[in-house]
């Protein structure tokens, strides 16, 4: 887990391995359940604060605003979108979500009766002289039974009561009252298990709403209290369960885009909108993801027609993939997303607009006028194009930034409402600035020369250093923890974690989108083939795997066969041969099928990366059986449990004869096996999970069923199980 603390004894040869252990995330002894309850109200406490400052956010003049700045968030906060619908941004109340579900709701209805007629005009052309005989196959509810159905299942109380399964209301322990929808014991069915064989770890979403309630029969107790658990996982997804709540519209997604544009012109508020929305169609999947659909069936059944309105402000919305509030998305191939990495400019277009905006501005300047003719492509065009270059001042990068660096967008339209932003320079004088930041040729852009390596590397030493100074006065001694390097910034002007635009927190890599010769850019190794396992060499030095974007020498004479450098073997995908046999131990367990000898590699530990609080969510589960997730630090956990390799089957031992070792491939945190020992095919491979007592005395020692949550609690199976007993004495 996330903050395991100190382990008991591990065997691990990482140097900060107490980061880092094998999740036994949703173990329900009580000092878990008290920590899960902890972070759940650290995390609840610092949303409630994040909240809070989004909601006074305000847009100061000067400042930079960050293309994600613009994303549709899920906040009452003051959006431009709103503005393009011709009214001002509001804040709601829980007043105003009902009003607007009200209103989203009249439009369903009225969409889903036009659909029904439609439907039955279909039918009767299809069946026109049908009488409601079904002799042919074509079966029809009779009057009665419909009624019959009516009567009995379109009141979902009614239907419950029939079923003996009553709403329940109850009190969990230190928390607020909740209703819990129940729902009917599901029907016996067989187990079905199965793992997705991978060979590279895979990045998942987190998973907001649960799909579907658990097969309550897998749950191996005779006594489980459903509507406890019921409550329980409403709880623990914040977009709840699917199709338990108020999914009174099932619809398919034509209708419900149907239901869109129908509400969508009497729209004050596309927040509020949004959340009456989800509060109907809870279905449509998360909170986050509603625009991004929105954007796909416009496209699907505006049936040529696209508004170009609507299209206009759909892309304002843009894609909350990009967000950090599904923090994996970020993660996807990015040196294939980013393939101008290693240049040191980007490219933008400047439309030179019709009016002045001032008597400042930048058209009234003859200078300027005549240094911009070095920036066209023909004569006539009304369009300057520039290299600029990423490495520019300081004192510009504020201003360029939010000029240059929104909305991903490459011409920049009108160039004198930026500069009013900036207010404490002129519009010429801006103007200016951004002609001194840039060439008129890519020739000129690329003449500026990568510095050595060891020049570089004596930066890059530098900065660290003095990073690490400032670190320890404000940390106080504390421990340098694992972090996510995979935050790569893409911005002008220079780096650090003091810098605005920067979201690099110790240092930039290679897959970061500044300048070359940032100075905080780790620059990799320069080391000699084969010798790149030695602590001198940068890479191992911070944890990295050697990357080709870096690390020419070493990686000079690889082949896909042999690998010329050691410190490659994750980005490999090496794995030796191991298969699953019955443990000495528990269950299944890992068996060496050839021999190996010591601090050999065997291979990845790979599996569905999540977030940490997605690891949590699913961990609740694993405690009622098993669990397969590795926890790094704050990076995310790895969950082996539905995909992985065969490195899932390695059992917990005080003695291992196998350690772990975390390393960074192109920037993520991903786990590797390694061998204590030389050993011989056929033994079996251990390691040390590093458990928290309480977590090995749970899953080492309690059998599953055990494991189970009586959260309506214990007392009555107790005072059962005494009544049983004095019988049996008297008896
Ligand atoms: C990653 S899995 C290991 C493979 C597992 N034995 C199987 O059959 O799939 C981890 C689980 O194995 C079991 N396990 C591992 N080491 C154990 C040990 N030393 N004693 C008891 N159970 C162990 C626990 O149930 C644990 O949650």
């Amino acid at each position: 887990m996330t903050d395991t603390p100190p382990m008991k004894k591990c065997a691990h040869r990482t140097r900060r391995s107490s980061d880092v252990s094998l999740s036994a995330t949703g173990a329900s002894t009580p000092s878990n359940q008290q920590s899960v309850k902890r972070r759940v109200s650290a995390a609840s406490s610092a949303n409630e604060k994040k909240k809070q400052k989004r909601n006074s956010y305000e847009p100061k003049k000067d400042q930079y605003i960050h293309p994600y700045d613009h994303i549709f968030h899920w906040s009452d906060r003051k959006l431009n979108v709103n503005s393009y619908l011709g009214v001002k941004s509001l804040r709601y109340s829980g007043a105003d979500i009902k009003l607007e579900e009200e209103r989203i709701e009249l439009a369903a209805e009225a969409v889903v009766k036009e659909n029904k007629e439609f439907v039955d005009k279909e039918f009767a052309t299809l069946f026109p002289d049908d009488n409601s005989d079904d002799s042919d196959g074509d079966y029809r509810l009779s009057d009665d039974e419909d009624v019959a159905d009516d009567e009995n299942y379109s009141d979902s109380e009614k239907y419950f009561e029939k079923a003996k399964y009553v709403p329940l209301t109850f009190t969990v322990t230190g928390e607020t009252k909740i209703t819990v929808p129940t729902v009917r014991k599901p029907y016996e069915t067989t187990k079905m298990r199965f793992v997705e064989p991978l060979t590279e770890n895979v990045y998942r979403n987190d998973q907001l709403q649960l799909t579907h309630y658990p097969q309550f029969d897998e749950f191996p107790v005779d006594d489980l209290d459903y509507d406890a658990v019921t409550a329980f996982l409403h709880r623990t997804f914040p977009n709840g369960v699917h199709g338990s709540w108020r999914n009174k519209f099932e619809t398919s997604d034509e209708m419900f885009y149907k239901t869109l544009m129908a509400v969508l012109p009497g729209t004050k508020n596309l927040d509020l909108l949004y959340h009456a929305l989800f509060n109907i169609f809870p279905s449509y999947d998360a909170l986050e993801e509603v625009p991004k659909m929105f954007h796909r069936l416009h496209k699907k059944y505006s049936n040529g027609k696209v508004d170009s309105e609507i299209l206009e402000l759909l892309d304002s919305l843009k894609d909350p993939m990009k967000t950090k509030s599904l923090p994996y998305f970020k993660k996807f191939p990015f040196d294939v997303k980013y393939p101008d990495t290693r240049k040191n400019f980007i490219v933008r277009y400047i439309k030179i607009t019709e009016e002045a905006c001032s008597e400042n501005c930048y058209l009234h300047d003859d200078e300027l006028a005549t240094r911009m003719k070095g920036f066209f492509d023909h004569p006539d065009s009304k369009e300057l194009t520039l290299c600029i270059l990423k490495s520019t001042k300081r004192q510009y990068s504020d201003f360029l930034n939010t000029l240059l660096m929104r909305d991903d967008k490459d011409v920049v339209k009108n160039f004198c409402q930026t500069a009013k932003l900036f207010p404490k320079d002129s519009c010429a004088s801006w103007f200016k600035k951004l002609l001194d930041s840039a060439s008129a040729s890519y020739i000129d852009a690329m003449a500026f020369q990568q510095k050595s390596y060891a020049r570089r590397m004596e930066n890059f030493r530098h900065a660290q250093k003095e990073d690490k100074k400032k670190r320890r006065e404000q940390n106080k001694g504390e421990e340098d923890k694992y972090e996510d390097y995979t935050t790569h910034c893409d911005h002008l002007g220079p780096c650090g974690p003091g810098v605005k635009n920067c979201p690099c927190k110790r240092f930039c890599t290679v897959f970061c989108n500044c300048d070359f010769n940032c100075n905080r850019k780790f620059p990799g190794c320069e080391c000699p083939p084969g010798k790149c396992q030695a602590r001198q060499c940068p890479c191992n030095e911070m944890d990295f795997e050697c990357s080709e974007l870096t690390c020419r020498q070493c990686l000079e004479d690889d082949t896909p066969e042999l690998s010329s450098c050691d410190n490659y073997v994750m980005t490999k995908g090496d794995l030796k041969k191991i298969r699953v046999g019955k443990s000495s131990i528990a269950g299944n367990g890992a068996f060496l099928e050839e021999d190996v000898s010591k601090e050999e590699f065997l291979g990845e530990y790979v599996g569905e990366r999540v977030s940490s609080e997605e690891g949590e969510r699913r961990g609740i589960f694993y405690r009622l059986n098993i669990s397969y997730t590795f926890a790094l630090a704050d990076s995310g956990d790895v969950d082996a449990m539905r995909a992985g390799n065969v490195l899932r089957f390695l059992n917990n031992s005080d003695e291992p004869n196998c350690y772990i070792k975390y390393n960074y491939v192109k920037g993520d945190l991903r786990i590797g096996f390694y061998t204590l020992k030389a050993m011989k095919a056929g033994e079996e491979l251990f390691i040390d999970y590093c458990y928290k007592p309480d977590d090995a005395a749970m899953f080492f020692n309690v059998a599953p069923c055990d494991r189970v949550p009586r959260i309506k609690d214990d007392i009555p199976i107790k005072e059962e199980k005494k009544k049983n007993q004095t019988k049996k004495q008297k008896k």
